[in-house]
């Protein structure tokens, strides 16, 4: 859908300087997350750069020996959400893990134009890369709320992070001094998610963030992703739940039998 703030104002007007974007942006830059720079219409209509997030060529992942996914070729716009859709044991976590760094894999893999194939997982994350797991409990139970958003931010999220998580994850505000490990379910993985978003990573691979949750967590979740993708966020989502990936993906693709194919 074509932001309703393009179409207004002469054609000069079309760019997004940061005294103009509450006038001209449209949502993705009125939220601040967007980096500032010259802009333009992308094929979504939405406002950001014509720039690729991720490329993937010939790549496949699993197992030592055993691929699991193979010969995956797949472009992924900035901004863009793409779902991995599929049964039990398709292989969506393996093509995930296989992207981050935490199993086998081979091919190619560019994020912003920097291939990021020869790097292990820590050098995957620092060049952008952050990875959601399906399962709970990658918090650290123990610590705080904002102890756990204190680690994950390292040397410090700007305050334009900061407050994006404040207002997608109204929760982990409330919540902000209790142990992590005392927090629901869906509490916890909305923490695991803004820990990640703490990093201000180039694009998030979530793996099943709707997993286990109960109907009313699914849709709060469903929300604040897509509140997420109003920002500017790339995600690739691994997902069982066809309800949920289609309240925040642009796209979907199906695993099966090894491949990865458009859904049509
Ligand atoms: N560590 C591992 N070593 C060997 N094989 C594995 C490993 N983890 C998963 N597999 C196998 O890889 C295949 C794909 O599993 P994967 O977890 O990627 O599927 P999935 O689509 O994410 O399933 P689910 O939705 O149930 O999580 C399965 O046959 C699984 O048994």
């Amino acid at each position: 859908m074509r932001s309703q703030s393009w179409r207004m104002g002469p054609a000069w007007l079309r760019a997004c300087p940061v005294t103009w974007r509450r006038i001209v942006g449209c949502e993705a830059c009125i939220s601040g997350w967007m980096p500032r720079r010259p802009w333009t219409e992308n094929e979504r209509g939405r406002c950001g750069p014509m720039t690729t997030q991720l490329e993937i060529d010939r790549f496949s992942a699993g197992y030592g020996r055993i691929m699991v996914c193979r010969d995956v070729q797949l472009t992924i716009e900035r901004g863009e959400v793409v779902a991995v859709l599929g049964a039990n044991g398709a292989g969506k976590s393996t093509f995930l893990q296989g992207l981050a760094g935490l199993n086998d894999s081979q091919g190619t893999i560019r994020l912003d134009g920097t291939s990021i194939e020869g790097l292990n997982a820590a050098a995957r994350a620092r060049a952008g890369l952050a990875f959601v797991p399906e399962q709970r409990g990658n918090v650290f139970p123990h610590m705080t709320v904002l102890e756990n958003l204190a680690i994950a931010g390292g040397k410090g999220a700007s305050g334009a992070t900061r407050e994006l998580i404040d207002e997608v994850f109204p929760a982990l505000e409330k919540y902000r001094t209790r142990q992590a490990g005392l927090l629901s379910g869906g509490e916890q993985q909305m923490l695991a998610i803004a820990m990640a978003l703490m990093s201000e990573p180039a694009m998030m691979l979530l793996d099943e963030p709707s997993q286990g949750l109960a109907p009313t967590l699914l849709r709060s979740i469903a929300a604040s992703l897509a509140r997420l993708k109003q920002g500017g966020i790339t995600m690739l989502v691994a997902e069982q739940n066809r309800w949920f990936a289609g309240e925040i993906a642009d796209r979907a693709l199906l695993v099966g039998g090894g491949r990865l194919t458009p859904e049509e």
